[in-house]
């Protein structure tokens, strides 16, 4: 579980969360929607410690950030919008294993994993190829892949269907509701809600830094009306369409 309590945070005379508490289950699939400016980010990163609050407390799986910081990072996967500095190897592969490695996993293991993050988000195939050659949504993909491979307890995506294609905005979707089945906690900071309100538990909504509305996915059409969030018409959905 995530939970913020009365979080606060200040850039010099700027509030930008203001009071914010929130509870992520393990298993829930939450979309954390808002206009641009409105603290998405922000809050995010306070999950795993990137960011301290000024007044409030983050706990993941009922321990303070402040008091484990490596636990909540173990805990807290994250994957930010335009990722072109998190590689740390030559090769897709390569770069998928080195946080499976680090955690000291057998050889299979860490090959069990690199296929299967692979496979979600439509890299298979690619394992060897130089990610200095890929495109800005395939390093996307791999970026994704890293974290799906650590597989973390919670996992958090800023933005990360921007560059990414249809076939693999939905293999990436797709795995994550298969995971929050599984009990992971998904948090997805997203402004393209295509599909997502169809997989997603429930859609909190900041709006200057204030949690604006916390409604079932099912309710989010007329819970976001206003709050800078543009929510598709129904049947705009491929998968509304063919469901
Ligand atoms: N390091 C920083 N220093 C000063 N101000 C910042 C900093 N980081 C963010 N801000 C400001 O905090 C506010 C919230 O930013 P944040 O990135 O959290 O919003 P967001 O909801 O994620 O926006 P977007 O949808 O555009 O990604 C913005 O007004 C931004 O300018």
């Amino acid at each position: 579980m995530i939970e913020t309590r009365g979080l606060v945070c200040r850039y010099g005379e700027t509030t930008v969360l203001d009071d914010v508490s929130l509870r992520i289950d393990d298993g829930e699939f939450v979309v954390l929607a808002g206009a641009n400016g409105s603290g998405k980010t922000t809050l995010v990163r306070q999950f795993n410690g990137l960011e301290t609050p000024d007044e409030g407390t983050v706990l993941v799986d009922d321990t303070p950030v402040a008091d484990d910081l490596l636990g909540a990072r173990r805990r807290v996967g994250m994957v930010f919008q335009t990722p072109r500095d998190q590689f740390v190897a030559a090769t897709v592969g390569e770069d998928i294993a080195f946080g499976p490695r680090n955690l000291g996993l057998a050889e299979a293991e860490i090959d069990r994993r690199v296929g299967d993050a692979l496979d979600a988000v439509g890299l298979v195939g690619r394992r060897e190829e130089r990610i200095d050659r890929l495109s800005g949504g395939e390093r996307e993909r791999v970026a994704i892949a890293g974290a799906l491979a650590m597989e973390p307890d919670h996992l958090v995506l800023d933005e990360p269907f921007t560059g990414l294609d249809e076939p693999a905005r939905t293999s990436v979707l797709d795995r994550l509701a298969a995971l929050s089945d599984d009990g992971t906690g998904i948090v997805v900071v997203t402004h393209d809600l295509r599909d997502v309100l169809e997989l997603a538990d429930r859609v909190v909504a900041l709006a200057d830094g204030r949690v604006a509305a916390d409604v079932p996915a099912d309710e989010a059409r007329s819970a976001l009306d206003g709050l800078g969030v543009r929510v598709p018409a129904l049947g705009e959905s491929e998968r509304a369409r063919t469901d």
